[in-house]
């Protein structure tokens, strides 16, 4: 079997372990106290609070259980999912990405300069997505994207925005909890979203002839408020665990969903809870697929500390910024390999 395109291998010192570590992996937390309004029980409520405010702090990443979205719905699209990525590339490319309009299909995205081994369909959460122009802070002009309608398979789009009803409905409740866990009110977070610009993905990493060369998604972190990931049962996501720094694997938990908090939280929460670094080893045997669900606050949120959460003792760790101009810079530098490292929330740290 031929190695892999340079374009895809990694430094040595980013290179996977293949040898996996699958002791004490992320928490896995039960969303039934929430999942039912009629009978509220207010001490598993508080119980659920604390589970979610120290798998924040102690790891950025959890898995939920008993998180109400229909399991029916999510074999349907996963089912989509893997009809669609089997058509031919050709196919494929009537719904491409381009420059100006990132969503839809492509195979070509690059993590910190280095070529992913996957191919993505992308699909925004409100049509159209409202977002700046550019990154130049000057420039106040504001652009819409749009959807592409694959035309293949047929329900598609319909099942796609019906999933995408519940990964908001649940990207809610999980802030909710986390506002909870900061001691903030619940609702602390909603007035962001009204005009999100949050998008799912579709994922899919096709055997790779050279999983010790190259990754599926190169180490980084999310830059958004929450990632909703469901994975199959292939495997591969590996998260940095805190504690030690080890590459660890989030084994597939069937009809589980995976939480991470993002760069957003991250601010928001002045480093109480923290964005962790993580990535996807690819497998010469397997394809895999997964899907997140990127819910990120409307462009004109300037992301900075909550006063709640800021004081003398304690005060504001980074200087505010603009989501919109944010995401736009990082989606024009993810487009194409560039010489330098594209914008990070570590840039806004007061030193
Ligand atoms: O495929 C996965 O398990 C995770 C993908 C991921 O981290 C991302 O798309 O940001
Ligand atoms: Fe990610």
């Amino acid at each position: 079997m031929g190695e892999v395109d340079p374009a895809f291998v990694q430094e040595q010192e980013h290179r996977p372990k293949l040898s996996i570590i699958e002791a004490k992996g992320i928490p896995e937390i039960d969303l039934s106290p929430i999942l039912n309004h009629d009978v509220q029980n207010q001490s598993a409520i508080d119980a659920l609070v604390k589970e979610i405010g120290s798998a924040s702090k102690e790891w950025g990443f959890f898995q939920v259980t008993n998180h109400g979205v229909p399991l029916s719905l999510r074999q349907r699209l996963e089912e989509a999912s893997r009809l669609f990525f089997a058509q031919s590339l050709e196919e494929k490319k009537k719904v491409a990405r381009d420059e100006i309009n990132p969503t839809g299909y492509y195979d070509t995205e690059h993590t910190k300069n280095v070529r992913d081994w996957k191919e993505v369909f992308d699909f925004l959460s409100q049509d159209p997505t409202f977002v700046p122009l550019n990154s130049d802070e000057g420039d106040d002009q504001v652009i819409q994207w749009s959807n592409p309608s694959p035309p293949y398979p047929p329900q598609f789009r319909a099942i796609i925005e019906e999933y995408l009803e519940e990964m908001e409905k649940l990207a809610y409740k999980l802030l909710e909890l986390i506002a909870l866990s900061l001691g903030l009110e619940a609702k602390r977070f909603e007035e962001f979203f009204k005009l999100q610009t949050s998008f799912i993905r579709f994922n899919h990493y096709p055997p790779c002839p050279s999983p010790h060369l190259a990754l599926g998604v190169g180490r980084h972190k999310d830059a958004g408020a929450l990632t909703i990931l469901a994975q199959d049962e292939v495997g591969g996501l590996e998260v940095k665990r805190k504690s030690d720094q080890e590459w660890v694997l989030v084994k597939p938990t069937p009809d589980a969903y995976i939480i991470n908090v993002g760069d957003i939280i991250q601010v928001w929460s002045n480093d109480a809870y923290e964005s962790v670094e993580h990535r996807v080893v690819v497998n010469s045997q397997k394809e895999r697929f997964s899907i997140p669900f990127f819910f990120f606050p409307a462009h004109d949120t300037e992301v900075k500390p909550l006063e709640e959460l800021i004081n003398e003792e304690n005060p504001s760790k980074y200087r505010p910024y603009n989501w919109g101009k944010f995401l736009v810079n990082r989606k024009s530098s993810n487009f194409q390999k560039k010489k330098a490292e594209n914008v990070q929330i570590y840039h806004y740290k007061i030193a």
